[in-house]
């Protein structure tokens, strides 16, 4: 059995006691070096969940462990450092007049010392591909660099796992693929786990599991294609799918007998070419 990294047990919150309840009674546990996709409506607490990981606000009922330690008021600042994360809106991150000294502030708020903090810029920055831009001002950066500083500003700190809520929605396909790409190959290099908070099917297809919200219930759980095998139910949650696996069900409507749930045109072309040969 893999270790557990992060786990939710029986968690409930709401932002004032006035307010609805925002998660009611979660529990779900992330295991060492997975990529797990929480999708769900708007609203539905995804990133209430990714708040509350994080410390920055605390639930009124059950209990979230790193680890084995509970997150508190104590705790907190250890656990800043193993999880880390990174936001929608890259422009509201930065404090550096610098990309190395935006990549710098966390080690500095944490008390690193110098000749580590030089080191691991240079390490965290050649990780997402910015090396060049060490001395370049923020501001000057396209989105999707900047999604780049801002994970490089995060993995300095060696957290355990890496939040990205909405982290690629404001770039273009591109963009988004490309950073994908890169999260991808740093989870596997440096045996993160990989929280991806996302609208993207494309990115919640490679993940190997899903969280599924719904109305601050844990709706769900499991690998894509167990999640995306039931359409109608995500379609009557206000979920999409992807459009191999609609494809794929029109397909079967004309009696096509695609057996394996296909998570992108590929793997329904592989599909596809499969009857052809046995015809
Ligand atoms: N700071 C806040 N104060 C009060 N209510 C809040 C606050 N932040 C979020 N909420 C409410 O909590 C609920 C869950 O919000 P949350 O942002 O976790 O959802 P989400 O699934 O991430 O949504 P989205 O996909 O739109 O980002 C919503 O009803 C939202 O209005």
């Amino acid at each position: 059995m893999e270790n557990k990294l992060i786990e939710f047990r029986n968690v409930s919150f709401r932002y004032t006691d006035e307010q609805p309840w925002v998660l009611k009674d979660c529990s779900f546990t992330i295991y060492e070096n997975e990529w797990v996709a929480i999708i769900g409506h708007n609203g539905s607490g995804k990133s209430t969940i990714a708040k509350l990981m994080n410390g920055l606000i605390f639930p009124q009922k059950g209990e979230i462990l790193i680890g084995d330690k509970i997150i508190d008021e104590q705790t907190v600042w250890e656990i800043r450092r193993e999880v880390g994360m990174v936001f929608q809106n890259p422009d509201n991150q930065f404090v550096g007049t610098t990309v190395q000294d935006d990549v710098a502030f966390g080690m500095e708020n944490r008390g690193f010392p110098r000749e580590e903090m030089i080191r691991l810029i240079d390490e965290s920055l050649s990780a997402v591909g910015m090396e060049k831009y060490r001395l370049t001002e923020p501001y000057r950066l396209s989105g999707g660099q900047k999604q780049r500083v801002a994970i490089a500003g995060v993995l300095a700190i060696s957290p355990k796992v890496l939040i990205l809520d909405e982290a690629t929605s404001m770039l273009d396909p591109k963009g988004r693929l490309e950073i994908m790409e890169t999260v991808a190959h740093i989870q596997t290099e440096r045996d993160l786990s990989l929280i991806t908070i996302t609208h993207d099917l494309n990115e919640v297809t490679q993940a190997d599991r899903v969280i599924v919200m719904n109305r601050g219930e844990l709706w769900k759980e499991g690998t894509p294609r167990e999640i995306f095998t039931e359409k109608a139910s995500l379609r009557q949650i206000g979920l999409d799918v992807p459009f191999s696996s609609t494809l794929a069900e029109e397909l079967r409507r004309y009696h096509i007998p695609i057996e394996k749930e296909p998570l992108n045109h590929e793997e329904l072309l592989e599909e596809l070419w499969t009857l052809h040969s046995k015809m």
